[in-house]
């Protein structure tokens, strides 16, 4: 799927993070908690690359000084061959707009006094040359519609939407900014699993259809394995295994990447569809507010 002839989209290499350890009475610092070591891997033009492993494996932590919201202790940072990983809100400013993160709970990252109009043409407030002021409108209801979501409720409030609807929104405030790469956080682990398969499959059409790259980061493997060219399994802070999705889910070389496979609880049937171009067959039906 990607194309591997010219400098990687995003390139990690060597990332530490460690988060300060503070005494609680004086606040004054008294360690380091080191939270990602040495992490190294590239995103191409229109790849998927999966971030796999437990709670507190540091999986966050890599999305968070991608996006430039934590800062790296030691490592390199590059975006379309550019080194950003010193540069200040202002630099990064430029950068944001290619790069999108779609959050775990939709909810909480909306927020609950915008209307859907207003919170995806938010971004184009500050990046004002990507849509004339006048064709918001019709653009908010064009991107409504791209992620199935009805374009005449775009002067509804988050609330009345349900989970999955929550989440298209999100994803049409990342493709508001016509972004290359999207960081994708659990983007489905706060979602009923039918619910998860249509975000999933609107992410795969996406990426097709626009040629996006996606940082897929989940603790879940069944939603890694079919939608992610390749994986990195994250285990205390550190890489322990990386390459190839499908080798690595049929051929583990790691033992903490083996105890995850072992965990997963079930195929999921729906996910079988992921890169095969079409919509599984008996998605439940649309919701209110969706199309
Ligand atoms: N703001 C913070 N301050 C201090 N320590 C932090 C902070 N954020 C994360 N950590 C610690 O860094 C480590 C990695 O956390 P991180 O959230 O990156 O893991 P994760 O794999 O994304 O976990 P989860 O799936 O639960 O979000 C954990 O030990 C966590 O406790």
């Amino acid at each position: 799927m990607a194309e591997t002839e010219s400098a990687p989209l995003l390139r990690v290499a060597h990332l530490k993070v460690a988060y300060p350890i503070r005494s609680s009475l004086l606040q004054r610092q008294i360690g380091a908690n080191v939270a990602v070591s040495d992490v190294t891997f590239d995103i191409n033009p229109g790849e998927t690359v999966g971030l796999v492993g437990e709670s507190g494996s540091g999986k966050s932590t890599v999305a968070r000084a991608v996006i430039g919201l934590v800062k790296p202790d030691d490592g390199v940072i590059e975006f379309e061959g550019r080194n950003i990983t010193g540069y200040s809100r202002k630099q990064l400013k430029s950068v944001r707009r290619d790069m999108q993160m779609v959050f775990q709970d939709p909810y909480a990252s909306l927020n609950p006094r915008l209307t859907v109009r207003d919170l995806i043409a938010e971004g184009w407030r500050v990046h004002r040359d990507i849509v004339p002021r006048d064709q918001w409108t019709a653009e908010v209801k064009k991107l409504m519609d791209r992620v199935g979501l009805n374009p005449d409720y775009s002067d509804r409030y988050p609330h009345q939407f349900s989970g999955g609807q929550r989440q298209r929104i999100g994803i049409a405030r990342a493709l508001a900014l016509r972004p290359k790469v999207i960081i994708c956080d659990e983007p489905v682990s706060a979602l009923d699993v039918s619910v998860q398969a249509q975000v999933l499959n609107l992410l795969d059409d996406l990426q097709e259809e626009l040629g996006l790259a996606y940082l897929f980061i989940s603790h879940d493997l069944s939603v890694v394995e079919h939608l992610c060219d390749r994986v990195l399994v994250l285990h205390h802070g550190h890489v322990v295994e990386q390459g190839n999705a499908r080798e690595i889910f049929e051929h583990p070389q790691h033992e903490y990447t083996r105890a995850l496979l072992a965990a997963v609880p079930v195929v999921r049937p729906w996910l079988e569809r992921a890169h095969q171009g079409r919509h599984p067959t008996g998605e439940p039906p649309a919701q209110v507010g969706q199309k």
